[in-house]
């Protein structure tokens, strides 16, 4: 890695920290990463180190003055306006001037209880990093008063205030980890866009990248329950078409803003915008594209619908819930995530991610040399004696589960997927893609700074993909005292919320399965009846390629390269879910007939690999009940089904209860069924809570109940992002066209041209 290069503050950057490298090992790379040794952290010469090592004082510029003579423009931390604090607060700025500093894209913050004003800078400004302040977006909010900005939607929610707009405005681009961009936000005193800075540092590898707004996570959406949310998505992506799905949020009315490539909308073309507009349902949500890889590249951000809280059952257990208290993960590539599809067979070969992020932060350590890269850490601040609602995001691709632990802190668990539950308390959750779990941290440790610890479980166990973050008591130190957990001597777990082994139809000490949850909100009494309305068994599993089929001449089948080389697409109930070549919603008649399929309708000579447009039809307001039966049998491979649409309650979750059935399958799984062996909650008092995300346990299965009263096309799939594109999909149609309302004016349309052939 050279030291003269157009990129000198990088350039500069690199030189130092190789030199600091020397005498410990230096070892060529194939990437230009931001090193340093573990060791170094505290000396290395780059600015965004000091989210880590050599922290921010919350009143001296020392931090930046004393290495390279720079004037650190704003007091408190990346987010120059984060020590803003809480909003809510009766006394001044805020009663709790920490609580936000630095972490987020939002500063400011919500505190439960007192009432709100609004998170405004030292002029009178909003307070947001660049979110969404393209000259097209302050257009659109000159132009209309009747719209509020990101920030004044950021809000405490109070019961009798009216709702309002919510304004945001997506520009999605191809982007860089590591760009030039973080030259010109160094802060000096000449420089002072540091409250705009466009540098992507993620993990501190350069690669490139897809963003909205040119943030890692995009802008996060925070608002009030009966809040109108719009936001204009305009797509720069060169030679990329894209949708964004709004996940959790219910679209009740407005189903043809779901997100849906092909089901929902045509996708939004390179140059154009489409603008979405719905009313979310509480709690934490998120966002992502949902068209081919692009949320593995960077597509993604979060959602948070909140309610005063006096409709909270669980307000009384937190006295903040903040903007910044947001934990988003996802797991990260060091490649474009096409690299892996349809997959490798010699280098980089499966899908596991190579690094864990936190809410777009982190560092990795380089396996091979050793070396870390010397990026911040993701930091949540609080303050001795408060309890913080968090408010975590799975937003993982791949199939690894993730493992969330704080050092010295409980967590007690109050909703799953934005609904609240019964609070219990555990001390490590694991999550699969999709899902969220809020849970309430009391700051009732000694003031310090303690490790968060993030683990990649199943097959990130091979390369022990990890990150951490850090939970700071406020005026505490900042770093931790202890070491920082390792990916096999980590943070003692204790109870686990969400066990792997699935053993759920028993009580125990060391584990609360999701099943055992109890719902803090009322069920709807027909959910409990003993028979449901409509009753569905989907088994899925993978169809296995011989090479020679899948290569056959003249025929083009899709596939995907598995860990262990095989080359597999996606089942469902039999059937590869295809995409039709124009959405349900809006051009349902251009659609052959032909193309649609379900168990029941197998095309003809429709084979093994059997590719359609698989859709189940479900009568509006029926009680449905849907049977998973993990057929995959592999084992460390649980697949979390997501339904649009709709929060389903967890009736059941379980494996074969017959000793000599080692595995289970759609045959055995109907037969469990009329022996009365599948596990069912259906008791008075049982309070199945409701989940749109669930992972069904390999080799087990699960059971679901939701009452289908919002009419739609509802894509039903297994979350993890290289098995949607391989098929592991199928549409569940609630009601008839005509339960629906027309999709709005002048909606963009798609599909084939197929002219008769012109003969001059
Ligand atoms: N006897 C079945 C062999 C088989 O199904 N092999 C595929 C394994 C697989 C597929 C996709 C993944 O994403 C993954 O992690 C693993």
């Amino acid at each position: 890695m050279g030291c003269s290069g157009r990129y000198y503050f990088l350039t500069l950057v690199l030189c130092v920290v190789t030199e600091l490298a020397i005498g410990v090992r230096v070892v060529p790379k194939r990437k230009k990463e931001a090193i340093s040794t573990a060791d170094d952290q505290s000396t290395s010469a780059s600015w965004w180190q000091a989210g880590t090592a050599t922290p921010f004082r919350e009143s001296s510029s020392s931090a930046f003055s004393s290495t390279h003579g720079l004037v650190q423009t704003h007091p408190s931390g990346s987010d120059p306006f984060a020590s803003f604090g809480s909003i809510g607060s009766t006394s001044g700025p805020s009663s709790n001037p920490f609580a936000s500093s630095g972490s987020g894209p939002l500063s400011g913050g919500v505190r439960n209880n007192p009432l709100p004003s609004l998170a405004r800078n030292a002029n009178g400004k909003p307070s947001l990093k660049h979110l969404d302040f393209t000259s097209s977006a302050t257009a659109e909010l000159r132009r209309n008063p009747a719209l509020s900005a990101p920030d004044e939607c950021a809000r405490a929610c109070r019961e009798n205030e009216p709702p309002r707009i919510c304004y945001y405005h997506f520009t999605l681009e191809l982007y860089t980890v590591l760009g030039a961009a973080c030259q010109v936000c160094t802060p000096n005193a000449t420089n002072v866009v540091w409250s705009h800075c466009q540098c992507v540092l993620a993990d501190g590898v350069e690669r490139g990248i897809l963003t909205a707004n040119r943030m890692l996570p995009g802008p996060s959406i925070q608002v009030c329950e009966n809040d109108k949310v719009v936001i204009d998505v305009e797509n720069h992506m060169e030679g990329m078409e894209v949708t964004i799905h709004w996940h959790g949020i219910w679209q009740r009315g407005s189903q043809y803003y779901d997100g849906v490539p092909f089901v929902t909308q045509c996708p939004i073309q390179q140059g154009n915008t489409f603008r979405y507009q719905w009313q979310g349902n509480a709690g934490t949500h998120f966002w992502h594209a949902h068209t081919g890889l692009q949320k593995l590249d960077g597509l993604y951000g979060s959602i948070v619908v909140r309610q005063p809280p006096s409709k909270d059952p669980n307000s009384h257990l937190y006295d903040y819930d903040l903007t910044t208290h947001v934990m988003l993960l996802s797991d990260w590539l060091h490649e474009d995530a096409a690299e892996r599809y349809p997959g490798r067979l010699a280098v980089n070969t499966g899908q596991d991610p190579e690094n864990v992020l936190i809410n777009g932060k982190g560092q990795f350590r380089d396996p091979n040399t050793g070396f870390m890269t010397n990026t911040p850490l993701e930091v949540f601040t609080i303050t001795p004696g408060r309890r913080y609602r968090f408010r975590m995001i799975n937003a993982f691709a791949s199939v690894c589960p993730a493992q969330v632990t704080f050092e010295g802190h409980n967590l007690t668990v109050i909703a799953t997927d934005g609904e609240p539950v019964h609070p219990v308390q555990v001390n490590t959750i694991i999550s699969f893609s999709g899902e969220r779990y809020d849970f309430v941290i009391e700051a009732n440790n000694i003031p310090g700074a303690y490790w968060i610890q993030v683990r990649g479980l199943g097959e990130c166990g091979i390369k022990r993909a990890q990150q951490l973050g850090i939970l700071r008591y406020a005026r505490g130190p900042y770093q931790p005292s202890s070491q920082p957990p390792t990916y096999d001597v980590g943070i003692p777990q204790g109870v686990v919320m969400n066990p792997l082994d699935a053993r759920c139809n028993i009580t125990r000490n060391d584990a609360i399965c999701v099943s055992q949850l109890k719902n803090a909100k009322h069920i709807d009494p027909a959910i409990l009846q003993e028979r449901p309305d409509v009753k569905i068994f989907l088994p899925f599993r993978f169809f296995v390629y011989r090479p020679e089929m899948l290569f056959q001449p003249n025929t083009y089948n899709r596939y995907l390269v598995a860990p262990g080389g095989d080359h597999v697409i996606s089942l469902i109930d039999e059937i590869s879910y295809m995409a039709p070549p124009a959405p349900l919603i809006s051009q349902y008649d251009d659609i052959n007939p032909e193309q649609f399929c379900n168990g029941d309708n197998r095309p003809a000579n429709c084979g093994q690999n059997c590719m359609c447009t698989h859709k189940v039809d479900i009568p509006l307001n029926a009680v449905v009940e849907v049977v998973l039966v993990d057929e995959v049998q592999i084992a460390n491979l649980s697949h979390p089904f997501h339904l649009h649409g709709y929060a389903y309650n967890i009736i059941g979750i379980g494996r074969s209860p017959d000793q000599n059935v080692k595995k289970i399958n759609l045959k055995h799984a109907l037969d469990l069924d009329r022996r009365g062996l599948l596990e069912r909650h259906l008791k008075q008092g049982d309070l199945p809570p409701a989940k749109d995300t669930i992972a069904v346990p390999n080799n087990g299965y699960v059971i679901i109940r939701f009452r289908a009263n919002n009419p739609g096309f509802w894509l039903f799939h297994c979350h993890f992002l290289f098995h949607i594109v391989i098929g592991m999909n199928l549409v569940l149609q609630v009601g008839t066209q005509a339960d629906l309302p027309p999709v709005p004016p002048n909606f963009p349309t798609c599909g084939d041209h197929l002219p008769p052939i012109s003969l001059h």
